[in-house]
């Protein structure tokens, strides 16, 4: 059984590329929580991931994806009756936008009797977002059902905010990932998300904040200006590794499954953000989520390369 399970929906990925002219799309691999999977795993942790699938082309591509990353499918259902999700991203002004079209898809039609409990019972952190409980309402309940699962049993739960107000309004978005945060021992909240969640604008006030909620470690990912992480005896913000970044897209799930993978190995939580900055940095140097997810051996090396 995997430590590291992480619980949502996988998207097959479209970017945009601009070549003489004329518009191509890089077909790649997206999904907030399955990114996480494949980022913990990359960095050697056990990994696995639950979720539904179409019947179809793009969820047997998933299917192929996440056994070569050796993402553990056993909670994986293929719905017959749905699709799997897709979405595409274009760029402008330096920045990415996101475009879905996963409304009716499988993994919108989870709900707390579909997902298999016995995996999430076993782990040692269950993983999800609030783009996880944002896909539906049976999705949203299937993910409280998971973390009420996780805390009886003793698992961790790791919460990430991933804000997408395309896909429900504020004040639901607001209410539910507060709940969802409040069940976290782990909280992952992006800072322009916390913004917007918390009406807060200083960072130490936005860590107070979801601290108060309960978690015992705050790690607010803040973009170029690194990650601020807190307990309630430590707080530190640990600058980026720099890079000339070309797409950012899934920084932040790669910042995720890193920190989740160094944790799980015994990092104490610094430790885990400096490397967990490194491996989001290296992820930011090619197109799409998945493509430019670094390996262990990759982290390493920048690390080294910083130390001298
Ligand atoms: N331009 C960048 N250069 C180097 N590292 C970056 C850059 N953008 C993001 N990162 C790294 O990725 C992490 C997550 O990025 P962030 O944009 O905060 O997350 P999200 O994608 O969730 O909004 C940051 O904490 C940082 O370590
Ligand atoms: O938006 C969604 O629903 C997706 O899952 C598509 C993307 O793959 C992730 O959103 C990337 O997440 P970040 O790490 O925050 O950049």
């Amino acid at each position: 059984m995997p430590d590291l399970v992480c619980l949502g929906e996988a998207l097959l990925e479209f970017s945009s590329q601009q070549r003489d002219g004329q518009t191509f799309y890089l077909q790649g691999y997206g999904g907030d929580t399955s990114n996480c999977a494949i980022a913990a795993a990359r960095q050697g942790a056990s990994v696995g991931y639950v979720t539904a699938v179409g019947d179809d082309a793009f969820g047997r591509e998933f299917l192929d994806l996440w056994k070569r990353e050796g993402v553990e499918t056993g909670g994986v259902i293929v719905d017959p009756d749905a699709p799997t999700g897709i979405y595409f991203i274009t760029y402008a002004n330096g920045e990415h936008e996101f475009s879905y079209r996963r409304v009716g898809s499988a993994a919108s039609r989870m709900t707390p009797q579909s997902v298999p409990l016995d995996i999430v019972r076993q782990a040692k952190i269950l993983h999800v977002s609030g783009i996880s409980q944002a896909i539906s309402d049976t999705a949203c309940d299937a993910v409280f059902a998971a973390m009420t699962a996780a805390r009886q049993a003793g698992v961790q739960v790791s919460y990430d905010t991933n804000l997408r107000l395309k896909l429900w309004p504020i004040e639901r978005a607001r209410a539910v990932i507060h709940a969802g945060m409040a069940m976290a021992d782990i909280a992952l909240p992006g800072l322009e998300d916390a913004r917007q969640l918390t009406g807060l604008e200083d960072p130490d006030a936005i860590v107070d904040f979801y601290l108060a909620l309960g978690p015992k470690v705050v790690a607010l990912t803040m973009g170029s200006a690194g990650t601020m992480v807190a307990t309630s005896d430590l707080r530190e913000t640990v600058p980026v590794h720099k890079v000339d970044h070309v797409d950012a897209t899934a920084a932040g799930d790669m910042f995720d499954g890193a920190f989740l993978a160094r944790l799980m190995a015994g990092d104490d939580v610094v430790t885990a953000v400096t490397y967990a900055n490194t491996a989001a940095a290296l992820s930011t140097l090619g197109y799409g989520a998945v493509a430019p997810m670094p390996t262990a051996e990759a982290v390493r090396k920048a690390l080294a390369e910083k130390a001298t």
